[in-house]
């Protein structure tokens, strides 16, 4: 555990170097990771852990478009791919990787194969926050705990194979064995953390939902299209209010932002630009702190954990989803953005 200051705020991480993937590997010599779900977190965080060398199973439907995904990973059914009810009997770990909602549906079989013992391992704080919607209340002789991936599970296992690390959070919700710590952080390290910051289940759901709403996806989504927007209103060209909004800010800004922050991105842009962004970034600020209060309220009273479940736990979901991700996708900012990309030079056959 090291103690770092965060802008003045002192706090306890997990880094690599006092938690070394070997003494994960100790930790976890003698447990059966079961990793149940195969969306997007399972493969990243099953594939890492095998790679670390930690033994861990997939539980999946059979012949679903996942546990195809999970033979084509190099999981064998019958030694490391089980149908989910085996994967949970077997492992002494359960790393509850469903989405969201489909964890309300599966609960009953998990929890009856959670005996003494063993742990239930999220990577989000919904479904033990949210109990009164999800009805997930675990039996009181089992470990919980979480390790959140502040990232896609896409990144956390692209990171992995070029040597990087997706930093995470976690959160022990009930330590039955006394050794819930070291499971989880142990979980953490083997998953592919960069590094490890702590939390508990509330904070991490009502700041992940938060985010994901916010900057992280929502926000900038609108902000995008409203400056589009009004760019094209003013007669300039999808090619000049794209690269304006969008391409310019991930090709050659935010990568500097995310090298040294932003007054290094700044200072490596005009005086004119500094000028400007100094006199506005306040303005933007205070339009917008409404709307994050109003969301962050809208999470806290669990309205957005209601309306992921109410949508989320329907048959036609993901069509759904799609019909939605389509219409971005063919809005004239993003097909611009299309182009945009094709022309990149490393993308030009
Ligand atoms: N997507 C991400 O990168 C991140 C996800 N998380 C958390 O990790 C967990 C897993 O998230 P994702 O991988 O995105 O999940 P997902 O939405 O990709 O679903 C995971 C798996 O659940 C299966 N599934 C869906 N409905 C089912 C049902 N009714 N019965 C059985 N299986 C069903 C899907 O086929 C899929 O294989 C969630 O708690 C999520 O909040 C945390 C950080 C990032
Ligand atoms: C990728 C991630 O951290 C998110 C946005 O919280 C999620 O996928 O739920
Ligand atoms: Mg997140
Ligand atoms: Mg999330």
């Amino acid at each position: 555990m090291a103690k770092l200051n965060f802008g003045g705020v002192e706090e306890n991480v997990v880094t690599r170097e006092e938690f070394p993937l070997s003494k994960a590997q100790e930790v976890l010599k003698n447990e059966t990771i079961a990793v149940i779900g195969y969306g997007v977190q399972g493969p990243g965080q099953a594939l890492n852990q095998r790679d670390n060398g930690i033994n861990v199973i997939v539980g999946q439907r059979k012949n679903s478009k996942t546990w195809d995904k999970a033979i084509a990973d190099g999981f064998v059914p019958g030694e490391t791919l089980f149908e989910i009810e085996e994967a949970l009997q077997r492992g002494t770990i359960i790393c509850y990787l469903l989405s969201d909602a489909a964890q309300i549906e599966l609960w009953p079989t998990v929890k009856k194969n959670l005996t003494p013992g063993k742990a239930l391992y999220f990577s989000h704080g919904f479904g033990i926050t949210f109990n009164e919607q999800t009805g997930i209340v675990p039996p009181a002789d089992v470990d919980v705990f979480l390790v959140a991936p502040k990232g896609s599970g896409t990144s956390l296992r692209r990171m992995f194979l070029q040597g990087r690390g997706l930093n995470s959070s976690y959160a022990i919700y009930q330590d039955a064995t006394g050794k819930a710590k070291e499971r989880v952080i142990a979980l953490g390290i083997a998953v592919g953390s960069g590094y490890l910051f702590e939390t508990d289940f509330k904070k991490e759901v009502f700041s992940d939902l938060t985010g994901e709403r916010g900057t992280l996806m929502g926000a900038i989504q609108g902000i995008f299209a409203a400056q589009y927007d009004v760019l094209r209103s003013k007669g300039h060209s999808p090619s000049e209010a794209f690269n304006e909004t969008v391409e310019e800010l991930t090709q050659s800004l935010m990568p500097l932002v995310a090298e040294n922050g932003m007054d290094w991105m700044y200072a490596n842009c005009s005086t004119t630009a500094q000028r400007g962004a100094l006199d506005w970034w306040k303005k933007f600020r205070d339009a917008t702190a409404p709307v994050f209060n109003e969301l962050y309220e809208s999470v806290a009273t669990g309205q957005e954990s209601k309306r992921s479940i109410d949508s989320n736990s329907k048959t036609d979901y993901r069509e759904k989803l799609e019909v939605e991700l389509k219409e971005l996708r063919e809005s004239e900012m993003w097909q611009a953005g299309k182009t945009v990309r094709s022309l990149r030079p490393e993308n030009q056959k």
